[in-house]
């Protein structure tokens, strides 16, 4: 039953044609053969090469294997089956303990297999991902980033710290990998809406590497999870025993901007064509870094442009959804609360695709929407506003600086409320009552804070209190709500998983140096379009997450397309920028579609 699954998986692999182009060790429908410079136990103890007790008896032989393996050969058909029969088995065990205990349970036994047999892992992964990108990714990841000194035992990715200055551009030759596609860093400054979890919070560069692999195909040889350790803030990971990380208060200023040119300039001279991904960046550091290297080097900010991405999508799918043109979206009021480095990139592009839309200036476009932060609604009457803000702030003779959530959704009847607060509950019944007066016959709530517990407020609740005809997201999964109306309220989960991994792969097919503003609008266009009609009727506003793979190709060839029309592709491998500016619409998908690795076994070939 469940192989059925992967067989069905497998024929659409085949029938896109996964070929994989000059890459090395790419899994194919026919797999080509992949060259090992390992023999005997090291092999095993790869979890890149390791096929468990899957080798066949030649390639125990070429490889110094035999001796070191029960004799029975056991196929990945079976190796996969007996996996999900364990993981199976866990779930029933665990019935009825603590969410938290069940949810570490669960990536314990993912993360072993991770650790041992990546072929193995990835595909269950993909072939369960609405299942296992809980765990892996948002909201448990949260919990494994919390808990992660406790949890180590194996190391994944790179560490860089601040006792490491002056020696990143030897260190990044250190690791194992001949070539590095996509890069995932952070600081762990801002992990989720859980704070400073200093060197703890590589988890989340992991997990997001693990959505490039399940997504995108990117190859997991080719990904690396990065943590920059520049210190901590927080008192009890400092006084923490175990605590892995440098025992120091965070660095400030040129000292941390020091650290991180170092090694940016590592990584783009070992690697001059990798796509380097920000992630969990305190705001201040998050936009300061975007600003530094968007023109110098391939790298965009997540939390910054992809949430923006997909919010827009979002909100562009509750015009849709009111039976309104999108030219509407330019009527719509938005109350956004938290104006940090996603709400703030959020609104902006909002604002600046209503001036698109409307032909306006930016600062006209400002007029609908209300930013709501820690101190309350943002009026021009605030001292020290921040200059990015300072557009969205409004009149305080409109609504009184401070404003609470309730007294702006009250005064403004909000056609869509957005939480990126990271303050779990803020959307309390009160404030969700209140959007019951919204001016929109069917208003929009994105409680879009990250994980679970930090949510705005939970999915129940929403259609509880603000009322059965609200469409709704979320950035953590929850399950949609039977409504006492007989319809189903769909949850959707409004995550910039929808588009980081199609951002990533479009760029580096079009080998494009940098990521442009119209390869990020393009990104978010072709998520806003994906829905049809009927679905957007009924509130679903995003792709099912286990259509994941099939958006993030549509995505990624946007990308690629936008970076065409920007003239900025240097192509791929041997795909060359008049290849790719020849390619139809069509064409550049298949062109993805092709580059896009899937997990199977190939057969290893040895090379001293
Ligand atoms: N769903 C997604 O794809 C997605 C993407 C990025 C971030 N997030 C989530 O968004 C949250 C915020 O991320 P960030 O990077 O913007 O963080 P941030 O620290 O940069 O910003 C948080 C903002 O919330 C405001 N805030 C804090 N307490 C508040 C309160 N009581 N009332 C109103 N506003 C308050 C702060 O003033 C600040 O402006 C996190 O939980 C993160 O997980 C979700
Ligand atoms: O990691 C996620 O799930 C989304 C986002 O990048 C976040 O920081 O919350
Ligand atoms: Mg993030």
């Amino acid at each position: 039953m469940m192989w059925r699954n992967i067989a069905r998986f497998s024929k659409t692999a085949a029938a896109a044609g996964r070929t994989g182009g000059s890459r090395r060790c790419l899994s194919t429908a026919i797999p080509g053969p992949c060259i090992v410079h390992k023999r005997g136990s090291d092999i095993l103890h790869d979890p890149w090469f390791n096929k468990d007790t899957g080798f066949p008896l030649t390639e125990r032989d070429r490889l110094g294997l035999r001796g070191l393996l029960p004799p029975r050969i056991i196929s990945f058909e079976q190796q996969y089956d007996r996996f999900i029969d364990s993981f199976r088995s866990l779930e029933r065990n665990t019935l009825g303990q603590p969410d938290n205990v069940v949810s570490l349970a669960k990536w314990r036994i993912l993360n072993r297999l991770h650790d041992r047999n990546e072929t193995l892992y990835y595909r269950v992964l993909i072939d369960n991902i609405k299942d296992f990108a809980p765990i892996i990714y948002t909201p448990t990841v949260g919990l494994v980033c919390q808990n992660y000194s406790g949890l180590y035992r194996r190391p994944r990715g790179m560490y860089f710290s601040a006792k490491d200055k002056g020696e990143m551009m030897s260190m990044i030759y250190n690791w194992p990998a001949h070539q590095v596609d996509m890069i995932v860093i952070t600081d762990g400054s801002r992990i989720l809406g859980l704070g400073d979890l200093g060197v703890q919070g590589i988890g989340i560069p992991i997990g997001k590497l693990d959505m490039y692999v399940a997504a995108a195909g990117i190859n997991p040889q080719r990904v690396l999870p990065i943590m920059l350790d520049v210190g901590t803030n927080n008192q009890k990971l400092l006084q923490n025993p175990l605590y892995l990380g440098l025992r120091q208060p965070r660095l400030e200023g040129d000292e941390y901007l020091g650290i991180i040119d170092e090694f940016m300039e590592a990584a783009f001279t070992r690697w001059p064509k990798a796509v380097v991904q920000f992630e969990d960046f305190q705001a201040k550091w998050a936009f300061e870094t975007l600003d530094r290297y968007r023109k110098k080097f391939c790298m965009f900010n997540d939390d910054v442009q992809g949430t923006a991405g997909v919010a827009l999508a979002g909100l562009l799918g509750t015009v849709r959804a009111q039976g309104r043109p999108l030219s509407d979206f330019v009527n719509q009021k938005i109350v956004v609360v938290g104006a940090g480095s996603a709400g703030l990139g959020v609104t902006k592009t909002a604002a600046q695709a209503v001036a698109r839309m409307a032909g306006i200036s930016f600062a006209e476009a400002t007029k609908n929407f209300y930013l709501i932060d820690k101190d309350g609604l943002v009026t021009t009457e605030r001292s020290k506003l921040d200059p990015a803000v300072v557009p969205f702030a409004k009149n305080p003779a409109e609504i009184r600086e401070g404003a609470s959530i309730v007294e702006v959704v009250k005064t403004v009847r909000p056609h869509v409320l957005l939480g990126l607060s990271g303050v779990g509950g803020i959307f309390n019944e009160e404030v969700l009552k209140a959007m019951r007066e919204s001016d929109s016959c069917k208003p929009a709530i994105f409680a879009m804070s990250n994980p679970t517990l930090n949510a705005e407020c939970t999915a129940a609740d929403a259609f509880k209190h603000a009322g059965e005809n609200i469409v709704f997201g979320s950035g953590s999964p929850f399950e949609n709500v039977q409504l006492e109306n007989g319809n189903v309220g769909h949850v959707n989960q409004a995550n910039n998983m929808y588009l980081f991994p199609g951002i990533g792969l479009g760029t580096l097919l079009s080998g494009a140096r940098i990521v442009t503003d119209g390869m990020l609008l393009a990104a978010a266009e072709c998520l806003a379009s994906y829905m049809t009609d009927e679905e957007v009727q009924k509130g679903i506003l995003y792709p099912s997450i286990n259509n994941i793979r099939h958006i993030t190709a549509e995505v990624g060839a946007a990308v690629l397309r936008a970076a065409v029309s920007d003239d900025i592709v240097e192509g791929h491998g041997d795909v060359g920028p008049r290849d790719l500016s020849h390619m139809s619409k069509e064409e550049t998908v298949d062109y993805i579609t092709r580059n896009m690795w899937f997990p199977i076994y190939s057969p290893l070939v040895h090379e001293k």
